[in-house]
């Protein structure tokens, strides 16, 4: 639910109380945002979910949408209850260089506090051709790890056969982004699945899930899906 900063109030994300409690109930395991998710999402009530604090940030207005820059601190992120925080890079982008300093810089703080770090790993930039492709998806989930994350987000790249080269050439848990809103459910699980079936470890799925007709019903899929070992075919036989 970090969007609010790079793309501003989108749809499904208006309310980020809202939003929160459609996904908790669903049994999403953490939600991922920035500083004001906590401040501004928080619901007092309710299942408890994760709280992941995201340090980068960067608009959509801005020249450069692809330069992130650290906005907050392992530290800040601590203090409002952070679970693990987050970092984005965009392997292949103008500036690169500093939010691979960005990255190592955090992936040493959380080790001093004992703090997970996810890094978002994506391929952005004047040489990267398709953001899918497998060689530079996997270039990039690798040196999340490489830089010290514990878990890395990525893009899937279209086929277990494909991604199962992304998983295995990264050290640490591989878990994958959703992208742009799909026309159905259906091939956004199948793509989970595929993901799964190559060694993917779970998801961090945004727009698909917050600006679904139902978050809470998508979100319990999912869980079927990535916790249960549940199959999309089996899924769509159960009365869900
Ligand atoms: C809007 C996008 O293209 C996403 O892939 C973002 O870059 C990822 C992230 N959720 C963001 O909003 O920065
Ligand atoms: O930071 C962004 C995500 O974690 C994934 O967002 P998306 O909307 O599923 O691409």
């Amino acid at each position: 639910m970090d969007h609010g900063v790079s793309a501003g109030p989108i749809e499904g994300l208006k309310n980020l109380q809202e939003t929160v409690n459609k996904v908790a109930e669903g049994g999403a395991n953490a939600v991922l945002g920035h500083m004001g998710l906590a401040k501004y999402g928080h619901r007092g009530y309710g299942h408890d979910v994760g709280l992941i604090i995201h340090l980068s940030a960067s608009t959509s207005l801005s020249p450069d949408p692809n330069h992130k820059v650290l906005v907050t601190t392992v530290e800040e992120a601590i203090k409002v209850g952070a679970d693990a925080v987050s970092v984005h890079v965009n392997v292949g982008a103008e500036d690169e260089y500093e939010m691979l300093q960005g990255l190592g810089y955090v992936a040493g703080k959380c080790d001093e506090w004992g703090i997970p770090l996810l890094a978002m790993m994506y391929p952005r930039g004047k040489k990267v051709r398709s953001e899918y492709d497998v060689d530079v998806v996997k270039h990039a989930a690798r040196i999340g790890a490489e830089l010290g994350a514990d878990i890395v987000k990525t893009n899937y790249t279209g086929s277990p056969e494909t991604f199962k080269e992304v998983v295995e050439g990264c050290p640490v848990p591989v878990i994958i982004a959703g992208g742009p809103k799909m026309d159905s459910e259906k091939e956004l699980l199948e793509m989970i699945e595929g993901s799964l079936e190559a060694g993917g470890k779970g998801v961090a799925i945004g727009r698909n899930v917050f600006q679904s007709q139902d978050p809470t019903g998508l979100v319990q899929k999912i869980a079927k899906v990535v916790h249960g070992g549940v199959s999309v075919e089996e899924l769509s036989k159960l009365d869900l």
